[in-house]
């Protein structure tokens, strides 16, 4: 079946959550479709309501074969997507991956400008403007990941810093790609620490990134924008987090290696902390 459709909707009308699972370089394509297996069983035996809250996971290259064999073959409502795309689309790239095989793969998503990009493989934003635009070529839908380093943070200046990465990376995307995209706030300093951003942190940038939208492209688009929150989300962290009003989401790192944990997340609504 093919995963649940990104929704869009102006700004009347609802976001539906985005949980996405970013396994970073952890698991082989054996281990992928034993974790995959695994979280749709917890989620089947929950009764998990897709329609409400979707689900995606980002496996490495290597299990997207895999995942796509499994989620096709038992009939899975969890989308996939690839954790990078090269600009180009086909020729002499080694070791780069077209999203036209991602496409072909069945990928939904394509994370692009995570911060382990940005700063491991010294990604800038006009690299990331043109994988965005290749992602698009391809008919994946983005998920543009954007946020500051503990400099930046502690010098007070993290919503200009990352605003500047958004616009510099949507560049001249048309308005009716931006109403597509997915933006993942993910402070460094909070990726994989232990660190997570309060709510209200992440309430803040999510908000701030909603209004620069809404002043360059207009309520509808900015409206249909889902913006997610990275960083250390754990179960007990997430449902605070998502219960603000421009959080759409979030990108979780660590804990979606763990099915029961990654389950718990999804279940947000079920598991409020106060
Ligand atoms: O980078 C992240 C997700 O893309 C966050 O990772 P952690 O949840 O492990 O901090």
């Amino acid at each position: 079946m093919t995963p649940t459709p990104a929704p869009t909707a102006g700004p009347a009308g609802p976001r539906v959550p985005l949980i996405a699972g970013n396994w970073k370089m952890n698991l082989d394509h054996v281990q992928g479709i034993t974790l995959l297996q695994k979280l749709a069983w917890t989620l089947d035996d929950a009764k998990h309501d897709y329609r409400r809250v979707e689900v995606a996971v980002f496996p490495p290259f290597t299990d997207l074969r895999g995942v796509q064999t499994l989620v096709h073959g038992d009939d899975l409502s969890i989308g996939y997507g690839a954790q990078d795309l090269s600009d180009q689309d086909a020729g002499a790239y080694t070791g780069d991956i077209s999203g036209q095989f991602l496409a072909k793969l069945g990928c939904t998503y394509v994370l692009v400008g995570h911060s382990e990009r940005r700063t491991v493989h010294g990604e800038d934003d006009a690299l990331l403007a043109a994988k965005l635009k290749a992602a698009f070529r391809h008919g994946l839908v983005p998920v543009l990941c954007v946020g500051e380093g503990l400099d930046v943070r502690q010098a007070g200046t993290h919503v200009e810093h990352t605003l500047g990465q958004l616009r510099a990376d949507l560049a001249d995307l048309p308005p009716d790609q931006v109403a597509r995209l997915v933006v993942a706030y993910e402070p460094v300093w909070a990726i994989g620490t232990g660190e997570v951003a309060g709510p209200e942190d992440a309430q803040e940038m999510a908000a701030a990134i909603r209004a620069d939208l809404t002043s360059r492209y207009g309520d509808d688009v900015a409206g249909a924008v889902r913006v997610l929150y990275g960083g250390s989300v754990k179960a007990a962290s997430a449902a605070a987090i998502l219960g603000r009003p421009d959080v759409d989401g979030v990108l979780v790192g660590g804990a979606s290696l763990d099915a029961g944990e990654f389950a718990n997340i999804v279940r947000f609504e079920h598991h409020v902390t106060s």
